[in-house]
């Protein structure tokens, strides 16, 4: 096997492994006045920002001509108001960038002690993001917490980063710190990486770095088909989920679960299917939240296609453009649930539901 992106691969588990390490802490140690609500309503949390900091540092060292399109900004945080989160932000990432983890991440990469940075440094590591995207070149995502809604509630969330070139998505690194490793041996503890490279298979790690393990999506018979989807009904289309659900004839309840999680379980054959059809309030899906899913989903044998069956498009910029929705499943699957996507869809149409 070649060696594709070894490299990038290496450092993008590393930055990943820090930044779960870092969002584990804030969740057991986070106070009040550690969130805001941005200007979509949306919350983040000084674990965001941190976690922005932190990947974005860390790539910034190995990779310092490679653009990036970041969830974050800190624009809030540099405003005189910010100040308090501001300080628990620096020291959040400090203490990140510093520590000590072995297995394959090392201080080249500009973590290990002594790599402390300034508040500037750091604020301007997440600004770094702000990359608008494109159809041409290299470029990262960073979605430093995808699913803040279910940190908060201290279930699923996931820290996720992806290469994307020439709009192709080439490597796909997805961390869920609070993920059963193997819920067939729950005494196996949480904290779970996802990796993928294109052409190359997908694996799950576990968050120590240890114990790499391929995933390859099952076949499933018709009575074991179950959907994954989000728990936030404002994300995507219960109701829609649910018609689909009962065209196919499904039985089991579907799966609800927060974050690009939800990729990393179909990957593993948790749910058969993960469907995310827009609400109608014209929200564009961002490519941070479904870049390193998609190459995991299509690494471990599955398609990944918008309602229409055409691939996700990376190359627009910062979204996907106009929502079509997005259908993620395996190959013996996929052509199934698109087809009853696309009948529920005309049924809408038709105002039959
Ligand atoms: N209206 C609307 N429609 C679709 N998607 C939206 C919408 N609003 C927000 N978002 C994005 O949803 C991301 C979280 O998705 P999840 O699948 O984790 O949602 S859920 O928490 O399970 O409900 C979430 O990612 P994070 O902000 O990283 O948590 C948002 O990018
Ligand atoms: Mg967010
Ligand atoms: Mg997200
Ligand atoms: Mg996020």
């Amino acid at each position: 096997m070649s060696l594709a992106y070894a490299t990038e691969k290496q450092v993008a588990i590393a930055a990943v492994r820090r930044a779960c390490h870092l969002t584990s802490s804030v969740f057991n140690n986070l106070v009040t006045n550690e969130t805001l609500t941005k200007g979509d309503k949306s919350p983040v949390t000084v674990g965001d920002y941190a976690a922005q900091a932190v990947i974005s540092s860390v790539l910034w060292h190995a990779f310092p001509k490679d653009p990036i399109v970041g969830e974050e900004d800190a624009a809030e945080l540099r405003e005189e108001s910010g100040s308090a989160m501001r300080d628990r932000i620096v020291a959040l990432a400090n203490e990140a960038l510093a520590e000590e983890i072995t297995l394959g991440d090392n201080v080249d990469w500009g973590i290990g002690p002594g790599q402390e940075k300034t508040t500037e440094q750091l604020l301007d590591a997440i600004d770094r993001g702000n990359y608008p995207g494109g159809r041409t070149g290299r470029m990262w995502t960073i979605d430093p917490i995808d699913g803040t809604k279910g940190f908060l509630r201290g279930e699923q969330y996931a820290v996720c980063l992806s290469l994307i070139v020439d709009a192709q998505v080439q490597l796909g690194v997805i961390g869920c710190p609070n993920l059963l490793i193997d819920p067939a041996e729950p005494e196996l503890g949480r904290g779970v990486i996802f990796v993928a490279v294109k052409g190359h298979g997908a694996e799950q790690i576990r968050l120590s770095g240890a114990n790499p393990t391929p995933l390859r999506i099952p076949d499933f018979a018709q009575e074991e088909l179950s959907f994954l989807e989000s728990v936030e009904a404002a994300h995507s289309s219960h109701s829609f989920n649910d018609r689909v659900s009962a065209l196919l004839s499904i039985a089991r309840r579907p799966v609800r679960m927060d974050s690009q999680a939800k990729y990393g379980c179909l990957a593993r054959g948790e749910g058969a299917a993960y469907l995310r059809m827009p609400t109608g309030v014209g929200y564009r899906e961002k490519i941070w939240d479904h870049a390193p899913g998609a190459v995991l989903v299509e690494e471990a044998g599955g398609i990944v296609t918008d309602s229409r069956g055409l691939p996700l498009d990376f190359g627009l910029g910062r979204t996907l453009g106009e929502n079509f929705g997005v259908i993620a499943a395996g190959l013996g699957t996929h052509a199934r649930v698109l087809q009853a996507v696309q009948q529920a869809g005309n049924e809408q149409e038709n105002g039959k539901t």
